[in-house]
């Protein structure tokens, strides 16, 4: 998010909350960029007590466990506290019952453009891009003035409340800094400065948090998103030297995850949530159909590739990552460049590094290949080149079953299936055994660009992707079979009735995973819009190498960026 100086866009647009009473959908002034879910979840109930903590303030070392919850967090919760139950409650049901009035009714106390009090938008609002889920309600001192224009009859319960509540705050502010500054030993001066008085300051806050259609883009972001042009630099191209690496980098270190999340799933439930479809059963077009709706990934198996070249694209791969560093970086990727050796093209949205070596081909990788083998490279280039053309068999097959029941026309079909000047891009990505997994991430969150991928685990999970609702899932590792994921193109194409899916890959402490992606998507130069098929369209028409170039620049927001 851009932070910007508050004074020179403080507007109405930022005092006004949303009409939360009749909004339908989910705008996108209140879309953030999506950020990993997992970031946010981050400790299981036991971690958490431990973290914060709780402190009873009738406990005779109450006074020392605040000093250390001061010192270590900045944060803590106390119980005990002598604020009556039935005071805190109240103060509940009557902002409920505030923000329960129509919008209408709450504007009337809108707090002005260089007011403090009254009904408004978080004050921290003109300091982001985005706008906030939130309505709230502020005061200072009395509020009968607000109280009175909202229930002229009714008011005094919803002062006398919020009276009641601030004289209890102010005793309760007095005993706790009482408690944080005497072991200080600050003068007396000091503490009368800090404790309440006539003339402190004090502000009470209601929040209110209507629920949310799109709660995960609706929450604060937590990765700053940077505009890519801004920050390419070599830095995100070169991999760590994964060969003379000791320890766990600060670099590479990510905001823990919850991985109690990961572990509670058995085997059944990963299972039943995405379909593992057999190519050659007779139902295997309605299989795909319902796959592509609900989840926008399946696996598939007898998919006609042979196992052999399967398990030689993975042996290739591992010989070539097995090269020293010294070596890969000699066919490193350009900074403007597509192939090559290097980190993920996606490092650049991203503050963190990610546990990840890659390799990318684009039709023939003969040159690359010439100096990482003078002699030998023969091999290496016959095996991605059969591996491709059997990719794009399998992506023909599968767009046939897949647009087929959407009814598109001959036009978009030929558009769609591989051709000679369709894109297509092989990614080998190499994921060394990390020293601290639960820390690291493989691949960070994204959906892939073009309209279909094809990707070979081998052998090893790895995989998850997010499901709104459910989280993260893995995608367990099936042998034989390859994941079928959406992309950007075919969730644009089919009008968003295939979600693109959101992925990543994680890493693990004891094996070095690979995993082989093929991506198909249409020519650069051609149109990309919803089928005609479509009454609604509800993205704009424009050409395919546009939308890309706005992926490559915008990341997470490419997509609303083109909605309709
Ligand atoms: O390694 C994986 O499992 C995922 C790879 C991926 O998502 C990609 O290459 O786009
Ligand atoms: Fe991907």
């Amino acid at each position: 998010m851009t932070t910007h100086s508050k004074n020179d866009l403080l507007t109405d647009d930022h005092i006004t909350p949303i009409d939360f009473e009749s909004i339908d959908g989910f705008p996108e002034s209140h879309s953030w960029p999506q950020f990993d879910e997992s970031l946010n979840k981050i400790q299981t109930h036991d971690l958490k007590d431990s973290l914060i903590p709780v402190i009873d303030l009738a406990s005779p070392n109450a006074k020392t466990l605040i000093s250390q919850a001061c010192e270590t967090w900045g944060v803590f919760q106390v119980v005990n506290h002598g604020v009556p139950f039935e005071l805190v409650k109240k103060v509940e049901s009557e902002s409920r019952r505030l923000f329960a009035l129509t919008t209408h009714e709450k504007c009337k106390v809108l707090r002005s453009v260089d007011g403090a009090t009254g009904y408004g938008s978080p004050k921290l609002s003109p300091f982001f891009d985005k706008r906030m889920w939130h309505e709230g309600f502020t005061i200072m001192g009395s509020c009968v003035d607000d109280a009175k224009v909202l229930w002229p009859h009714e008011y005094q319960r919803f002062c006398d409340t919020m009276d009641a509540y601030q004289n209890q705050m102010k005793l309760l502010i007095h005993n706790l800094l009482l408690m944080i500054l005497e072991p200080l030993d600050v003068t007396q001066e000091e503490m009368n400065w800090a404790i309440p008085a006539h003339d402190s300051q004090s502000v009470l806050q209601l929040n209110s948090y209507p629920s949310c259609p799109n709660p995960s883009r609706a929450v604060v972001a937590i990765m700053t998103t940077n505009s890519k042009n801004d920050l390419l630099t070599d830095d995100h191209i070169t991999p760590i030297d994964f060969e003379s690496i000791d320890g766990f980098p600060e670099s590479h270190s990510w905001p823990q995850f919850d991985e109690s999340l990961n572990k509670i799933q058995t085997r059944d439930l990963k299972d039943s949530l995405i379909p593992v479809i057999d190519l050659v059963s007779p139902n295997a077009k309605t299989l795909i159909s319902q796959a592509c709706e609900t989840w926008g990934v399946f696996q598939v198996v007898n998919h006609g590739v042979p196992f052999e070249l399967v398990k030689k694209v993975e042996s290739e791969s591992r010989r070539l990552f097995a090269l020293t560093t010294h070596e890969k970086c000699k066919v490193l990727r350009s900074v403007d460049g597509a192939t090559g050796y290097g980190s993920p093209k996606l490092s650049p949205f991203f503050d963190k590094r990610m546990w990840h070596e890659g390799f990318t081909i684009m039709g023939s990788c003969v040159d690359d290949a010439k100096v990482l083998w003078p002699h030998e490279y023969q091999r290496f280039c016959d095996t991605m080149d059969a591996y491709q053309n059997q990719m794009k068999l399998l992506i023909h097959n599968l767009l046939l079953m897949i647009l087929e029941p959407l009814d598109v026309t001959q036009e978009e079909m030929n558009w769609a299936i591989p051709a000679h000047d369709s894109q297509s891009v092989l990614q080998l990505n190499s994921y060394p055994s990390c020293p601290n997994p639960s820390r690291a991430v493989g691949l960070a969150s994204h959906t892939d660009s073009l309209l279909l991928t094809i990707l070979n685990q081998c052998g090893i999970d790895g995989l998850e992707i997010f499901v709104e609702g459910l989280g993260w899932r893995r995608v367990p590792s099936v042998e034989g079979a390859f994941v079928v994921n959406v992309g950007d193109l075919l969730h644009i194409f089919s009008n968003a009735k295939f979600p693109a899916v959101t992925h990543r890959a994680m890493v693990n402490q004891s094996e070095h995973r690979i995993s082989v992606a093929y991506f198909h998507g249409p020519p650069a130069e051609s149109r990309l819009a919803p089928s005609s098929k479509f009454q609604k369209p509800c993205f704009k028409s424009l050409l395919v190498k546009e939308y890309l170039s706005l992926k490559y620049k915008h990341f997470f927001e490419a997509l609303s960026l083109v909605r309709a």
